[in-house]
């Protein structure tokens, strides 16, 4: 679904969000890097934060990780303030609930792997029993122990990945901040990163900033969408892709016959090919059979959808058409029945659960234009403002 930027996701009274953020934001100077973010989340979510450069990812990140201040908004971890209205002691005693892995996270060179690591978690406090086991554990589990007494400054770009990855969970956080996980690793790493993270992410709260939206619904159970510092999206992989079937997500023309459209995302959609292509007065008689939403010939589709979709859909015939289903429907039965009265081979229908990077795409345009129309809007009350200003004072100054 489409986020409304005041809306918080509401949460199963089972499970209490153990972060809550709300409406907070980020300024540099003039700029606002992140504004308005709202949402909470539960132990045992691993979170997909995406957005294209610049969005405000790592931004959001540094401040839910509690090492970049926010300028507005409240952050609660397990219901206690984690902002500005709590106390130093506090904020430290929260830190400790909380893993993070920066972006080109910076590791001391002239420290071995192992050296490293135990430094890390001696600053977070931890007995020398628990800390040796923590070691091992996390050194055979990242593959990192045969590089136990290497130099930091010799290892390569995803041995050093993984030993950041190690230091931010070294002292068994409950929620874990990872900024671009896989960045640098093998393919054979990356599958074992993403298993491991998986796993971990079944006790605790994990959220991860990517770029690699295949990684998405192999990793995470909900999406964030962020462009211009505001989150546009939240909700699961599978709704996201599905929003690359939903023409209306770029507010275009819509050609569709029936009702549905504008709302597909939530809907059951089929590629539909029949023996010949159907006229308007056929198109509107199918469009009305049990369980039809919509049924839309792709080529009908709006120009700026089929351009977006163009990789998708380059081969799409007129005899091709969008089926989408009403909820909890199946329209295929009375489909393949009518086309047998019309004497119309019903020859294939496959069900389309659509594609996150054609639906991440869409989205992000849509976003984008949504921020240019309200920057708009404002210089438009700016100018509307000066304007009025601008005449009472040429009125106070007349005589
Ligand atoms: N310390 C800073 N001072 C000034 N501007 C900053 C600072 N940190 C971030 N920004 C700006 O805030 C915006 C958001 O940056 P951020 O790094 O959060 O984006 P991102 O989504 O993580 O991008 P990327 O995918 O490229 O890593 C950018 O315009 C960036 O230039």
């Amino acid at each position: 679904m489409l986020q409304d930027p005041h809306a918080t996701r509401v949460l199963p009274l089972s499970s209490p969000p153990l972060l809550t953020c709300r409406d907070i934001g980020r300024q540099f100077g003039e700029h606002s890097a992140v504004s308005g973010l709202s949402f909470q989340a539960t132990r045992g979510e691993v979170i997909g934060l995406l957005g294209p450069n610049g969005a405000g990812k790592t931004t959001s990140l540094r401040m839910l990780a509690g090492t970049l201040a926010a300028s507005q908004g409240e952050l609660a971890l397990d219901g206690e303030a984690f902002d500005a209205r709590a106390s130093q002691r506090q904020l430290n005693r929260l830190k400790q609930r909380i893993g993070y892995l920066p972006e080109g996270a910076p590791l001391w060179p002239q420290l071995t792997v192992r050296e490293t690591l135990d430094c890390v978690a001696g600053l977070h406090g931890l007995s020398r029993k628990i800390r040796n086991y923590r070691l091992s554990e996390l050194m055979e589990r990242l593959d990192i122990a045969p590089f136990a007494n290497h130099l930091c400054a010799v290892l390569s770009k995803g041995y050093r990945r993984r030993l950041a990855l190690a230091m931010a969970l070294i002292h068994d956080p409950d929620i874990l901040l990872l900024d671009e996980p896989t960045d640098g690793l093998d393919p054979l790493q990356k599958d074992s990163v993403r298993a491991f993270i998986r796993e971990l992410g079944r006790e605790r709260l994990i959220i991860v900033s990517t770029h690699l939206l295949e990684e998405v619904p192999r990793i995470c159970d909900r999406v964030l969408v962020m462009a211009s510092g505001r989150l546009g999206f939240d909700d699961t992989p599978a709704a996201l892709a599905a929003m690359s079937l939903d023409e209306g997500i770029l507010g275009g023309n819509r050609s569709g016959y029936g009702a549905g459209f504008g709302a597909t995302s939530s809907l059951p959609v089929w590629r539909l090919t029949l023996g010949r292509a159907l006229n308007d007065r056929e198109l509107a008689s199918a469009s009305r059979l049990s369980g039809v939403a919509a049924i839309t010939p792709l080529t009908q589709m709006s120009a700026s959808s089929a351009g977006a979709l163009a990789n998708a859909q380059a081969d799409v015939q007129d005899c091709t058409l969008r089926l989408t289903g009403r909820a909890g429907q199946d329209p295929r039965p009375a489909l393949a029945r009518w086309c047998g009265q019309m004497g119309i081979m019903f020859e294939e229908c496959v069900r389309e659960r659509g594609d996150i990077e054609t639906a991440f795409r869409l989205l992000v345009m849509r976003m984008a234009s949504e921020q240019g129309q309200r920057q708009g809007q404002n210089h438009g009350q700016l100018r509307e403002r000066a304007g009025h200003q601008v005449r009472d004072h040429g009125q106070g100054g007349s005589p």
